[in-house]
């Protein structure tokens, strides 16, 4: 162990931590975000989790009292056990910061068991346990998380409650034993920082370790989410299991996804018809998605269908261009909107004000989430609309008035600036595209030299298109708040084994919209 002096002192939330100065054991400054949320989430899903067993054990108790049996709520405590509280596992616990915020800022809880596989990290680990008070609270192991995981599943009476995955990079091979050693209506959290696989830079290696092709397009970022709730869902319905998120969300350098684990074989069946295959064109982009089969259900029974493909003619009819074939994504919901309600109404709260550092910036992604058309899967963004046809570029205003006026249905994604998400089908994006190009018209230096845009531009505009350059696309309620993080803090990145030192990337500064154009600095 270090010297005294070879430490650095880390407060974060209510925890004070303190960690090596040559930082052999990981500590992210940038992920106080990451770690605020869950705290937030967990304390939401501790007060269900919480009425939920009082109402189990109501009914084991007197069998004959209906379901609609009634639990007021109780006002949890904080740093002491609660007997029905939730048992906690957090698999890779580095310095033991997360495993100690939950234990000083969440309520309701029983037991956390904080694992780390790095001797290193666990001698430290328990200094800090020690420290901040919470031994009763916080047990510490030092084994592979794997092996914590199937241990609960084959020894215990019961299973854990939350189980944390924030592994560096890929979390996939902790997958099966996690969805084993939960119990049911259990949260499993889990964290993926190898963007670049998510995204589509290597999707070779994405099939690889999620079992689904990443493909490079504007909307990358809730792809990866998409493939990472795919790849759960798959190794759920192993075991006659589901998920349901309640939150997923892109942030940063990382994903991070909040699902409930329920078991139900007939839902498993349903799930195919929330897998899609993914069809985008090489040339202008557009995503077309075919679902691996289809569920529906009359008064009685549930029919399954296979479905006929593929959804698209071999060349694009925007711009003739072939598709490249991705996937499967996962195409459900990305929130639970109950879920999302009651987040946002603790987040509104005096509690979480004092609490979070990065409060504001969870207001604002929260806000956004609860905007998004949540039946549409992926998004476009207005510069890769413009860019494709060689236009100047369109304020993303313009583009919302454009298709409200048309009759259909907007929304940004939190996952990137200016992006669109919308119910009109493609040939009418493109005709708010073709409409805004009669005004700002393409150089024939451009367009002699782009396939794409020629074959886009050569087209008629079927739809009649207006844009009211007053339509405001930050609702009122959202105005003022953080929505998007643009310039990170100094070491932004994700940590690497055995090396602490991130990327240094630009200056730690908050984006604030006022309005949905620009964003200052
Ligand atoms: C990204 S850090 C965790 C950070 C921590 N959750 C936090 O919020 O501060 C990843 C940790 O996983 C540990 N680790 C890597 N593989 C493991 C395994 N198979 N079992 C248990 N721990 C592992 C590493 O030693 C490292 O401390
Ligand atoms: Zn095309």
């Amino acid at each position: 162990m270090e010297s005294l002096s070879e430490f650095m002192e880390i407060t974060e939330g209510k925890a004070k931590i303190r960690v090596p100065r040559s930082s052999k054991v990981f500590y992210n400054p940038v992920q106080e975000f990451n770690r605020d949320l869950s705290i937030a989430v967990l304390s939401v899903f501790s007060e269900i989790h919480h009425s939920e067993k009082l109402k189990t054990r109501k009914r084991q108790r007197s069998p004959n009292v209906n379901d609609t049996i009634e639990i007021e709520p109780v006002k949890l405590e904080i740093g002491t056990q609660t007997e029905l509280g939730l048992e906690i596992l957090e698999a890779l616990a580095a310095t033991g910061l997360r495993a100690i915020r939950y234990a000083l800022e969440v309520p309701g809880v029983k037991q956390i068991y904080a694992n780390d596989i790095s001797k290193t990290a666990v001698q430290i680990m328990n200094q800090n346990i020690e420290e901040n008070n919470v031994k009763h609270l916080v047990t510490s192991t030092l084994y592979d998380a794997a092996h914590v995981m199937r241990k609960r599943q084959f020894e215990s009476e019961t299973k854990f409650d939350v189980v944390d995955l924030d592994p560096y990079g890929c979390p996939t091979n902790l997958l099966d034993p996690a969805v084993c050693s939960l119990a049911d209506n259990g949260l499993l959290l889990v964290t993926c920082t190898d963007m670049a696989v998510l995204a589509g830079n290597t999707p070779e290696s994405c099939y690889a370790k999620y079992g689904s092709i990443s493909l490079r397009s504007p909307a990358c970022h809730e792809m990866a989410l998409r493939i990472v709730l795919h790849t759960i869902t798959n190794v759920c319905t192993r075991y006659g299991r589901y998920m349901e998120p309640l939150l997923s969300i892109s942030a940063d350098f990382y994903i991070r996804v909040f699902v409930v684990i329920r078991t139900s074989p007939f839902m498993c069946k349903s799930m195919s018809s929330k897998i899609s295959t993914v069809y985008k064109c090489r040339g202008c982009n557009m995503t077309t998605l075919l679902p691996l089969g289809s569920a529906k259900s009359d008064s009685k029974n549930m029919k399954f269908t296979l479905l006929s493909g593929p959804p698209v003619d071999k060349k694009c009819e925007h711009c003739g261009f072939p598709h490249l074939v991705g996937g499967p994504i996962w195409t459900g919901p990305l929130y639970n909107t109950e879920f999302l309600s009651r987040l946002s109404n603790y987040m509104k709260t005096e509690e979480a004000e004092k609490k979070f550092n990065t409060v504001r910036r969870m207001r604002g992604m929260l806000g956004m989430m609860q905007e998004e058309l949540q039946d549409i899967p992926l998004y476009y963004t207005v510069p890769s609309l413009t860019n494709t046809v060689h236009c100047e570029a369109m304020p993303l205003r313009y583009f919302f008035s454009a298709l409200v006026g048309a009759g259909y249905r907007v929304s940004s994604s939190h996952c990137a600036q200016n992006s669109v998400k919308t119910d009109a089908p493609q040939s009418v994006v493109w005709d708010v595209i073709r409409t805004w190009v009669q005004t700002h018209p393409v150089s024939e230096k451009r367009l002699q030299n782009s396939v794409t845009a020629r074959s886009i531009l050569s087209k008629q505009s079927m739809t009649e298109i207006i844009f009211d350059k007053k339509y405001n696309t930050v609702p009122k309620s959202l105005q003022g708040l953080v929505r998007y993080q643009q310039n990170p803090a100094p070491y932004w990145g994700p940590g690497t084994k055995g090396n602490s030192k991130q990327k240094v990337i630009l200056s730690a500064t908050e984006v604030e919209c006022e309005t949905d154009i620009k964003c200052s600095k």
